[in-house]
């Protein structure tokens, strides 16, 4: 990706002041978006979060999922180490779509966990691949970070793209009773490291 296919503003937010990066002509043609504070390009390994999008998460303050309290803990954690990064991609649903994922949770509803609604829709458990997300750091200069996330295949992704990935920050923010059996199926049939 060209910087020419980068634009980029202000953004100052309850969180602090960042940078906000808009990218178009993305490996996967979607319009992807890094939210930056601080330098990006020193030596020193850089605080991100890779997070899919949620509209109903991170917009609406769904109890069903984890993404609000994960996103706001990362924007926090950055804000309060003056550097870091979240690269937020448009990957609604686990890469399924909006309209495929409230499907998702409609055989939820009816009592199917969210890997069988999934793959009952007739798409993998987990749609997403996270090589854009390689490609939005390597495009920003950032080839060493501490990742804060829960799932292994995010840490694998960066590696296998050889983004130096020095530590893994656990994210385990949002547990409540209407997602306790969301959070032990990622657990069980996801892999993602989070205590039961
Ligand atoms: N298909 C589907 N997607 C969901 C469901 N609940 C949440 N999501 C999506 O799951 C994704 C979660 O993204 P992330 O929080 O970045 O990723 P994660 O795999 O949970 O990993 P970490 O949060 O980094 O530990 C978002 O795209 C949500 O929209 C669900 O029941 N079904």
């Amino acid at each position: 990706m060209s910087k020419k296919s980068t634009v980029h503003a202000k953004l100052p937010t309850k969180w602090g002041h960042f940078t906000i990066y808009a990218l178009e002509k993305s490996c996967d043609g979607k319009e992807h978006v890094a939210l930056a504070m601080g330098e990006l390009d020193q030596e020193e390994p850089l605080l991100i979060r890779i997070h899919s999008e949620c509209l109903t998460g991170d917009a609406f303050s769904s109890l069903r999922c984890d993404c609000g309290p994960q996103l706001e803990a990362a924007m926090k954690k950055i804000s309060e180490v003056g550097r870091g990064m979240i690269v937020y991609l448009r990957q609604e649903g686990r890469g399924i779509g909006l309209v495929n994922k409230i499907r998702a949770y409609a055989l939820q509803d009816e009592g199917q966990d969210t890997v069988e609604a999934n793959i009952n829709l007739g798409f993998q458990a987990d749609h997403r691949s996270f090589e854009v997300a390689a490609e939005i750091l390597t495009s920003l200069n950032v080839s060493k970070v501490k990742l804060m996330t829960n799932n292994p295949r995010k840490v694998e992704a960066l590696q296998e793209a050889n983004i130096d990935v020095v530590e893994r920050v656990p994210l385990q923010y949002g547990r409540n009773p209407h997602n306790e059996d969301y959070l032990s199926t990622k657990h069980g049939k996801l892999g993602h490291f989070l205590d039961q």
